[in-house]
Order: structure tokens, then C-alpha cells, then sequence
């Protein structure tokens, strides 16, 4: 049985010596100041039943808002990580991407102690597909909005008004949403086909170059005080693992796992909390001692924020015709349609340019991807040219994403800059698809910048001969949406990565969140004097100000049809709605997406159970399409560029604060207006202070006709046994890793039972007797195990 669950994990790799962290080395600092003057802008507030009105929020009223006219649409952790030996492992070897990392627990039990079983995905998608063109595009389902009683709206206007709630810190050290992603599925079947034959493919051929990796990273100094040197720090139980193979320890340990809380959250000190800001003008740099509250500031001169007074304004004033870039490359912004830098572009860089390691924060949807590609670029193309006849060229530009969404992504608008640039080569690598056509596509199409997923660039370096090779001529590494990257769920790959990369090279971390906690540790990646670039002015929030938010409070038991009628409310709103709807787990997300197709709307679905090519065929047709709902697991999460999103509704408590604001940045793009709705049950309300410094106000309750209650159990009652079953686990599994609600397993089986009352069921689902033992729950009254 141990031997079956191996190359399905794909844990073929090496794995890395014992790793902890070292104190605290942050780098310079450089921050928009606090100061810089804006114009409140007040955006006409489009969730009319809420009855927020404008600055209603006094948080809201109190932003810094953009200066940019809002334009009109066009057209209209591990709480479950398995224990092994006493050491947490966190990561699987060679996860492919964020939603993996949610499925491999499952997965692995689902092999362990189930085997294998039949996947009805594409069936339910041809279903749904039927659905669909039998109901049109749900848009003529759309029902009146229904008014809000005045006193009702006035109760909330005057709720709305209180004053803002003071800073909360980060709940990163709540150790992470890879965490919280564990999701207790088993019945899953149909992830990365090919990922499972790349696994039993080719091991022995691996070796050579993976040994020549190992022998040569043995020789390399520590950077700084680098990945090398992790033993030391606080936190050294998140990676206290001997240099022992991963898939050995899983081999010995395979029934020694629990999944149990990692306690990676205690890493953590609050001595080291940085000070961001001391309200002068301009750029604050701070080197490493003002981390420690020591700062130090050095108004950058060569690099004024041109952009002052536009604090939340996405773009600068700068024109990329201002700066000093290569013709080739400005010739691919112009027909991109891009003229003026925005914000974070026009930050990092000069710092770039010049050479620095750059750690940079910027708010979501405002152009991080081009703001570390173009300097890239620039650096290739000053560089040689490769001579043709060298039989491993190198890879200049390696970029690593969490997700194959944001991977394809990245080299998309990597092309569009690379237009004119006829001997600059990119190419991407993601899992999901066949290794070995990568491999051909690599050998006959030799690329300087190489945009990846973590879990492949592991199995290219292990597996295809002279990649290991290539990498070594990387002169630059950037880590899109670093702060997931470096968090539990990737790190072992990212250290291997980085092991595998020249010691020489230039680094670029970019994210939208920067907790404390990647300052701490961002030291495995970055020199000690890289440059902390924050484009997010103190006090604003990490949130757009033109994004509205609200959150619901309601039991269980009304969530679907609440979220009906929030979804019919919208379209009747907009006639371009264009909608994401988070849900907790993949197989929530199934069954949410299930319940609204039955519901006749106009529905997709997106999560890591789902192929590559259904991913990537439904995210083209999201990214496009107006008047449609995407369901989804947190896939979508980060960094997808869906343009025009109107609405994003999270239904259930997200694993983080990061995550939140990840989802949340779905929409409100590029200075847009945008709409999120958190939706919770009462016992999810803690979640509420991990994000209170941000400006989301509670809203009342649409009303729930009885009409709609009925539709809405109709709805679920046609939706399929199979899918509440792997639902309900799913949603056990989830919560389980709730600090707050997983606590109490007696507690947690009520609720667990009053979301399968939810779902139309009478009796919760019978769970395999195994699994309910693994998640700690065996003895516990109400559950039934079979
Ligand atoms: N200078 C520019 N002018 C206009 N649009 C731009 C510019 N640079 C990038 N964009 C566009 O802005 C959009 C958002 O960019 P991008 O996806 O890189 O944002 P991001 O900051 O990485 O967001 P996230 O944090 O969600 O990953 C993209 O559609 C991109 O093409």
C-alpha cells in the first residue's frame, strides 16, 4: 500500500538537510510614505440592498481613496500536517501548485486507505454543460431585488457609521491556508494524470543530474545568512527533518501520521514586528535595523514617487518613454496598450535595474507581473547573446508561481512584452501536463526566461537531463506571490529551487501580502541588503478603497439559499455581472457549483480536482465572458488576472488573512470598482479580527422568501449523493484545522452535522472508520463511520 502512494505523490525527490530558521536579517526597507497626499474619491456603492451609503464606513470615509476616475465597465499548514517521526512535514515533495497541496493529504489517504476511485468530474461537467444550454444563460431566471425594509437599512446605516477597528497583525502565524487547504477529501481521483506518470517516469535517469545538483550545492557558500544556515532560529520545529529522503519518512511513518498542528505559529516574535513608516514624504528606505524599529531614513532621490498624492491610483505618472529601456521593449508596451507605469513599476525598477534584491508589496491588480518582467528582460537583453552551438543553453530568468494559472499567466504578458525581442526565448513549465513534451519543447526551443510551477521545476530538475545545467546560468529569480511561495506548503521546493540556482544571482519577491513572518525568512531567497519596496501606503489597508466590502452573518442552514439570492440580486443589478464564489475546499466547490447549476445559473466551476485542460479551457472562458459565475477553490485565489470581476462572495471562513485579500483582489483591478461579500456562520465570526483593519462593515441579511427556500432545497435534492458525501468530509476536514472551531471535536461534529442538514440530508454521510480515526474524531458521538 506505501509502495502505491509513492509515485503517486511523486516523492521521488531529495530532499533537503534539516532546515530552521535563523533571527530576523531583513534587508533596507524602502516604503511610500504615509504622507503622500490623495483625494478621496467616494465610488457610488453598487450592493444597493446593503444599504451601505457612500463613506458610510467611517474606515472607508477615512481611506486614502484613488484620484483616478472610477471607470464604468466597458459595455455596461498546517493544522492537518502529517507527523512524522515527530517532525512536521508540511510539504509534500513535489506538489505541482497551491491546490495540490490541499489535495495530497487526501489523496494520500484516499490511496492509503482506500485505493483508488472512479473520478465523475467531466461527467458532471457535461451534466452541468446541459443544464446550461437548457436554462440559457440564467440570466432570464434573474428575479426583482427585493427592497430592504427602511428599518432595517437604517439600523445598518447607523451600524456602519461606528468607528474603525483598530489594527489587528497578521494571522500568517496562524501557519498558513496550506493549512487550512487540507480538506479531508477522499474521493478524489482525477488530478494530474499526468503527473502520475511523470512520477513512475524516469527515476533512475534522475539521479545523475539531481546528484550533480546535490554535489555542487554542497560546494556553494552560504548566501547571507541564508537557507543554508536554518537551523538556528526560532521555529526550527516548522523543518526539524534530517536529511533523510522524504519519501523514505513517509515509507516508515505511513502509519504513525497524524495530522495534528504543525505549532509552526509559535516561529514567530514580536520583537521583530517592523515599523513600516515615519510619515515623511517620499521613499523610506530603512535598512536592517529599522526593521528592528531603528529607521533610518534616505529619501531616495533618483526614483521620486511621481505618483504622490495618487497613493491608491494604480498607475504613476511616469511614461514608460521616460524611462531608460530598450527600444524592443518599449515597442511591446506600446502595443500592449500600456503608457504610463503604474506604481509598483515605476518603484522597483530603478532597484531593479540596478541590481538589487527586491522584496515588493503592492496592492492586488496592479501590474507586479510587468513590474518584474520588464527588468528581466532588460537584464537578458543586456546580456551576450547565447552562441547557438552551446548544448545546454542557460536559463537567464527563471520565474516561479504558486499556481499553472499563474504560471500561464506570467508568460503570457512575458510574450507580449517579448514581441519585438526576436532572440529572447520563454517558456513555461507547469504540472498537469506531460513532462516529457515539456522536455521536447525545452531541447528544440531553447529559452532564457523560464516561468514554472514549483512541484515541475522539481521534476525538470530531476528528470530531464541538462536542466540542472541550464539553471545554472540563471541571473535572476523571482517569486511571484513570494509570501505563498515561502510559506510551508512550498518551502521545501522553493529551497531545492534555490539550491539549484546560482549563489550569483539577483532575486525579486513580489505579493500583495508581506507579513511579518516573510521578513523573517525571506533571507533564504534574498541577499541581506536587498530593498523591501512597499507601494501600500500606511494606513490604506491592503485592500482597494473602490472595493466595497460586507459580510453576513447566518446559520448553516440558509447559506445556499442566501447565496442564491445574493447571486440573483447581483445579475439583476448588473447586466455584466461576472462573479467569483469561493468556497473552503475543492469538493465544497463542487457541490456549491452543483446547487447553482441546478438553480439554472450561469455557472462554471474551477479547483485542483479538475484536469489542466478543463482548467485552463474554463478560466480562457472566465476571463472573456461576461454574465457568468465561476465557482471556485482557492485556484483562483491569487494572482489570476480575470478582468471586470464584479462581485466576489466567499462563502465560509478563508484559511488566512492573506487569503482574504488574495480572493478579495479578484476584483477592483486596475483601479476598478468591485464588490466582496465574506458570508459566515456564526461560529466562523472569529475570522472577523484577523482582518478588521480593513474596511469591511456587516451587512444585514437579504430576506429569504419561502419560494426561494424551496427552489433552493429542490435544487439540492436533485444534486447527487456522491457530492454531499465528499462534500461533507471535505467540510470536516476543513474546519477540523480551525484553530477555533477544530478545538472543540464535539462541537465540530454538530456543525459538521447542521452543514449536512444544509445539504438535505437527514443523516450525515457515513465516514470510512479509518479516516475518522486519522482526523482524531473516532470516538466522538454523532459522526458515522463505516
Ligand atoms: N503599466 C500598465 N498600464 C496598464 N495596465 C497594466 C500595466 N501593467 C500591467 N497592466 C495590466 O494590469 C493588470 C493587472 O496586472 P497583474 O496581474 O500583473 O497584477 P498584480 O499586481 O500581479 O495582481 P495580483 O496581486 O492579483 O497578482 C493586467 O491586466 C496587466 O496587463
Amino acid at each position: 500500500m506505501i509502495f502505491k502512494v509513492i509515485p503517486r505523490l511523486r516523492l521521488l525527490g531529495h530532499s533537503l538537510p534539516a532546515t530552521g530558521f535563523t533571527a530576523l536579517k531583513p534587508g533596507s526597507i524602502i516604503c511610500f510614505n504615509g504622507s503622500i497626499p490623495v483625494l478621496n474619491r467616494v465610488f457610488p456603492f453598487k450592493l444597493r440592498f446593503f444599504g451601505l451609503s457612500p463613506g458610510s464606513n467611517g474606515k472607508l470615509s477615512e481611506r486614502s481613496l484613488s484620484t483616478r476616475p472610477s471607470r464604468p465597465r466597458s459595455g455596461a499548514s498546517s493544522k492537518f500536517t502529517p507527523k512524522i517521526r515527530g517532525d512536521v512535514r508540511a510539504s509534500k515533495s513535489l506538489i505541482e501548485d497551491e491546490a495540490e497541496l490541499s489535495d495530497w493529504v487526501g489523496e494520500l489517504r484516499t490511496d492509503s486507505f482506500r485505493g483508488r476511485l472512479t473520478s465523475e468530474d467531466e461527467e458532471l461537467d457535461a451534466c452541468r454543460e446541459r443544464n446550461r444550454v437548457r436554462s440559457g444563460d440564467g440570466r432570464r431566471n434573474a428575479v426583482p431585488v427585493k427592497r430592504r425594509r427602511e428599518s432595517e437599512l437604517d439600523n445598518f446605516r447607523e451600524s456602519s457609521k461606528r468607528e474603525p477597528r483598530g489594527r489587528l497583525g497578521d494571522s500568517f502565524s496562524r501557519n498558513s491556508r496550506f493549512s487550512k487547504q487540507f480538506d479531508g477529501e477522499l474521493e478524489d481521483e482525477d488530478i494530474d494524470d499526468d503527473d502520475e506518470e511523470d512520477s513512475s517516469r524516469n527515476t533512475r535517469g534522475v539521479r545523475r543530474e539531481a546528484q550533480k545538483v546535490d554535489s555542487w550545492k554542497g560546494k556553494r557558500n552560504e548566501r547571507g545568512s541564508g537557507s543554508r544556515n536554518m537551523g538556528n532560529g526560532r521555529g526550527n520545529n516548522l523543518e526539524r527533518k534530517s536529511s533523510s529522503r522524504e519519501e523514505e519518512d513517509i515509507d516508515a511513518n505511513e502509519e504513525k501520521r497524524s495530522w495534528k498542528m504543525s505549532g509552526a505559529e509559535n516561529f514567530l516574535s514580536e520583537e521583530d514586528t517592523v515599523i513600516d513608516d515615519d510619515g515623511d514624504y517620499g521613499i523610506l528606505r530603512k535598512n536592517a535595523s529599522s526593521a528592528l524599529g531603528l529607521e533610518k531614513d534616505v529619501n531616495q532621490t533618483e526614483s521620486p514617487i511621481s505618483s504622490q498624492g495618487k497613493s491608491d491610483s494604480y498607475l504613476s505618472e511616469t511614461r514608460f518613454d521616460q524611462i531608460s529601456i530598450s527600444p524592443l521593449s518599449l515597442k511591446g508596451i506600446k502595443d500592449a496598450g500600456y503608457e504610463k507605469m503604474t506604481v509598483v513599476q515605476e518603484a522597483t525598477l530603478p532597484a531593479i535595474l540596478k541590481g538589487k534584491d527586491v522584496l515588493a508589496k503592492a496592492k492586488t491588480g496592479t501590474g507586479k507581473t510587468v513590474a518584474f518582467l520588464l527588468p528581466s528582460i532588460e537584464i537578458v537583453s543586456k546580456l551576450p547573446p547565447v552562441d547557438r552551438d552551446v548544448k545546454r543553453p542557460p536559463i537567464h530568468v527563471l520565474v516561479i508561481c504558486p499556481t499553472r494559472e499563474l504560471a500561464t499567466q506570467a508568460v503570457s504578458e512575458a510574450k507580449t512584452l517579448l514581441k519585438y525581442h526576436p532572440i529572447i526565448g520563454v517558456q513555461v513549465v507547469i504540472g498537469g501536463t506531460k513532462l516529457a513534451l515539456e522536455q521536447k519543447n525545452l531541447q528544440a526551443n531553447p529559452c532564457q526566461i523560464l516561468v514554472a510551477t514549483p512541484g515541475r521545476l522539481r521534476d525538470h530538475l530531476e528528470n530531464t537531463a541538462g536542466f540542472a545545467t541550464k539553471l545554472m546560468g540563471v541571473k535572476v529569480l523571482v517569486l511571484d506571490e513570494a509570501d505563498r511561495l515561502l510559506d510551508m506548503g512550498f518551502r521545501k521546493d522553493i529551497e531545492r529551487i534555490i539550491a539549484a540556482v546560482p549563489k550569483q544571482r539577483q532575486t525579486l519577491l513580489f505579493s500583495a501580502t508581506v507579513p511579518e513572518e516573510v521578513h523573517q525568512i525571506c533571507h533564504i531567497a534574498l541577499r541581506r541588503d536587498h530593498e523591501f519596496i512597499n507601494t501600500v501606503q500606511e494606513g490604506s489597508g491592503d485592500t482597494h478603497s473602490q472595493v466595497r466590502q460586507v459580510y453576513m452573518v447566518s446559520p448553516l442552514d440558509k447559506h445556499f439559499s442566501l447565496l442564491y439570492v445574493l447571486l440573483k440580486e447581483h445579475i439583476a443589478d448588473d447586466v455584466d455581472y461576472k462573479v467569483l464564489v469561493f468556497c473552503t475546499t475543492a469538493k465544497v466547490t463542487k457541490l456549491v457549483a452543483d446547487v447553482l447549476s441546478e438553480l439554472n445559473l450561469n455557472v462554471r466551476e474551477i479547483h485542483s480536482r479538475k484536469s489542466q485542460s478543463y482548467r485552463t479551457r474554463v478560466s480562457d472562458e472566465f476571463r472573456k465572458s461576461k454574465g457568468l459565475i465561476l465557482v471556485t477553490s482557492d485556484v483562483s485565489a491569487r494572482g489570476v488576472d480575470y478582468p471586470d470581476v464584479t462581485l466576489v462572495i466567499q462563502v465560509g471562513i478563508p484559511s488566512d488573512r492573506q487569503q482574504y485579500i488574495h480572493r478579495l483582489g479578484r476584483t477592483g483591478r486596475k483601479g476598478k470598482e468591485g464588490q466582496g461579500i465574506l458570508l459566515l456562520a456564526p461560529w466562523e465570526e472569529h475570522f472577523l479580527s484577523s482582518i478588521k483593519d480593513l474596511p469591511i462593515a456587516k451587512a444585514p441579511l437579504p430576506s429569504l422568501d419561502p419560494e426561494t427556500t424551496k427552489m433552493v432545497e429542490r435544487a439540492l435534492s436533485h444534486v447527487e449523493m456522491k457530492a454531499k458525501e465528499s462534500a461533507y468530509q471535505a467540510w470536516l476536514g476543513y474546519y477540523s484545522s480551525d484553530k477555533k472551531v477544530g478545538k472543540d471535536k464535539y462541537r465540530l461534529v454538530e456543525l459538521a452535522n447542521e452543514f449536512s442538514r444544509s445539504m438535505g440530508l437527514d443523516n450525515p454521510p457515513a465516514i470510512p472508520k479509518l479516516v475518522l480515526s486519522k482526523m482524531g474524531l473516532g470516538n466522538i458521538p454523532g459522526l458515522r463511520a463505516r
